[in-house]
């Protein structure tokens, strides 16, 4: 009785990039539950359809009612069932007609209002009482690419990872120390830098790759001399962006360079072997299953190489993946499959295969948290979610929240899936 469906509320709010997105709010009989949905700038061909044609407005004002009719009277304990009603009413394989931002949404918020049903966290609820596990936070440091104006690097992110942190505090605060000491070695090199941010939060200078690759390493190593924290770097280069599939090369407008397929495998390779890095997202092509493989196969000893516009969160896409040796890493963004119960799943395959899962915001966001406890609650390592700016420290601030309530609370251990 407790969690069953009274009432459902849909309206329309702002994400961080003040473009309009979608909240629903879950009521139950004993309990509330809330989550909005983010929203991707580079995203990836394969994902499910955020909002049909015409976006928020074109359906909010008969969603709440659509979805309202079916589920309430359900048990939002019943999860599985849940997401199965909402693909039903949608009636597309891709989620086209009311959208997965809208199933993600509903999905998310009827798990929340089930766990305070029963006075629980999420993470408590989804995970069991036995979790013990926080995820190291990839923060990002700089922006370029589709995050960024025209003069930024062609890579889109430019991240790293408190490899050496005990604490997620220690770790969220080693991340802050990485990206303010960006900000000086970028000022030192162009004196006219502003201090202006891409989406993400990360800084969005006039650099080359190049640049930013070497700030970003050198800031790595004097904070982890600084702090005795080992911090390491990582990239997205989000690949797909520029690609240019007629000439079919990959092209860095900014320092004038193009590669082909091979020549970009040989490239990522060096840079891994060269500067240490420790996870490189998205270094080939969507659809290039095989530039994967070949990458893994290189580089992919010491790196994790992971798939985000690659398996877009599908269990399907990412059986294929694994079967082709591509990648050993992969992006977990709720938003991209469009419901609780899809991303589950692809985090069990992901994980029954040695593949790393990484918990994901999207580039526009809002102030839900709901990722943090999905990353705990699944027990993954990591948690891509930026290292400053309000709608990404409410992710990090709450996994502090988190390891605050546990008894025994300890960082993931990074050496599972080797
Ligand atoms: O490429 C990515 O990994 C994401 C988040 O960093 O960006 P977007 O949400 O724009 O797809
Ligand atoms: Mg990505």
């Amino acid at each position: 009785m407790d969690s069953v469906i009274e009432d459902i509320r849909v309206r329309k709010i702002l994400d961080s990039r003040g473009n309009p997105t979608l909240e629903v709010d879950v009521v139950t009989w004993n309990g509330f539950g809330r989550a909005a949905a983010p929203s991707g700038a580079s995203t990836g061909a394969r994902e499910v359809v955020a909002f049909p044609e015409g976006g928020v407005d074109k359906i909010i004002s008969e969603v709440e009612d659509i979805i309202s009719s079916e589920l309430i009277g359900m048990d939002a304990e019943d999860l599985n069932e849940i997401d199965l009603v909402l693909k039903e009413i949608d009636g597309t394989e891709n989620l086209a007609s009311i959208g997965g931002n809208t199933t993600v949404a509903v999905s998310m918020a009827t798990a929340k209002a089930a766990a305070s049903s029963y006075n629980m966290p999420l993470y408590r609820f989804l995970g069991g009482n036995m979790q013990t596990e926080i995820p190291f936070p990839l923060g990002n440091m700089i922006n370029g690419g589709a995050h960024a104006g025209k003069n930024a690097p062609d890579i889109q992110e430019f991240l790293v990872v408190p490899v050496g942190a005990e604490t997620i505090t220690e770790a969220v605060f080693t991340n802050v120390n990485v990206h303010k000491k960006i900000r000086e070695l970028i000022q030192t090199k162009d004196k006219s830098f502003t201090g202006g941010k891409g989406d993400e939060g990360g800084w969005a200078p006039n650099l080359t790759n190049q640049e930013a690759i070497e700030i970003q390493v050198k800031a790595c190593e004097t904070v982890t001399d600084e702090t005795g924290v080992l911090v390491k770097p990582c990239l997205d280069m989000a690949a797909s962006e520029f690609w240019n599939a007629e000439t079919e090369e990959y092209v860095y407008a900014k320092e004038g360079v193009n590669r082909t397929t091979g020549e970009q495998v040989d490239y990522v390779s060096e840079l891994i072997e060269t500067y240490g890095y420790y996870y490189v997202e998205d270094p080939i092509r969507e659809g290039d299953f095989e530039g994967f493989a070949d990458l893994t196969k290189k580089a992919g000893k010491n790196c994790l190489i992971c798939g985000d516009d690659l398996f877009v969160t599908n269990a399907e896409i990412l059986a294929e993946g694994i079967e082709k040796k591509s990648g050993n890493s992969i992006i977990i963004k709720p938003n991209q499959i469009g419901t609780l119960s899809d991303t589950y799943k692809t985090v069990e395959l992901a994980k029954n295969n040695k593949y790393v899962p990484v918990v994901s915001h999207r580039s526009g966001e809002t102030t839900d948290d709901t990722i943090a406890h999905l990353a705990v609650a699944f027990s993954c390592p990591i948690i891509k979610t930026g290292a400053v700016s309000g709608e990404r420290i409410a992710k990090l601030n709450e996994l502090i929240r988190i390891e605050e309530e546990m008894t025994y609370p300890e960082m993931a251990d990074l050496n599972k899936y080797r």
